[in-house]
């Protein structure tokens, strides 16, 4: 089955992604790449040029689309996802990792590349109020949970891959 890293921006979904799909030795699909290559811009210069609500439904077809590939990936997902209740339901038949980490940690994060919009200019604030509305719909889909801000990437890779190898049907 898919594998899907979730999160809020910063998390580090793209990087324990990418490191997962090296290791199962599949390929990967990341929100932000296949934004950008389906619509020729950033999230962050969608956000400004559409509008926030049609970034995210862009996010969750392209999230449906990764997830009906043929191909069983390994998706970094976009953080709004989880806003969208057909998403939660198509997630259900994917092994689900939820990076979980302060707000702080993750707005120090944020700031590592453009691409992500900032819908408040403090950063911290922002991340405090999504993962108050959105930390229940992580972990309704959550297979596996971590915090970010305890663990590498390559630890919370090891963890992962641990974990698909005892759990039928996810082909880790
Ligand atoms: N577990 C981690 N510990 C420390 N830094 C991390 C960790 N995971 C990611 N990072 C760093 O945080 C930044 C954001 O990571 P990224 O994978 O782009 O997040 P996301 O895709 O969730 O927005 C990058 O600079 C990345 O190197
Ligand atoms: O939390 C959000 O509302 C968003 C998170 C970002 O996704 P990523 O965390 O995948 O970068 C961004 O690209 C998206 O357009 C909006
Ligand atoms: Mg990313």
């Amino acid at each position: 089955m898919p594998v899907v890293v979730t999160g809020l921006m910063g998390a580090g979904k793209s990087t324990v992604a990418r490191l997962l799909a090296q290791a199962l030795d599949r390929p990967m699909r990341d929100s932000d790449a296949d934004l950008e290559s389906r619509y020729g811009e950033t999230a962050a210069a969608m956000a400004a040029d559409v509008g926030a609500d049609e970034l995210h439904a862009r996010e969750a077809l392209v999230l449906r689309d990764a997830l009906a590939s043929g191909a069983v990936p390994v998706i970094a997902a976009a953080a709004s996802t989880v806003d969208d209740p057909e998403s939660r339901a198509a997630l259900g038949s994917a092994f689900v990792v939820f990076l979980d980490g302060p707000p702080d940690v993750l707005a120090e994060r944020m700031r590592s590349s453009p691409h992500r919009p900032h819908f408040k200019p403090d950063l911290a604030e922002m991340l405090t109020e999504q993962r108050a509305r959105r930390l229940p719909h992580f972990q309704e889909v959550a297979d596996l949970t971590v915090d970010t801000s305890a663990h590498t990437p390559e630890e919370i890779a090891a963890a992962v891959l641990e974990r698909l190898a005892v759990t039928p049907g996810a082909g880790g």
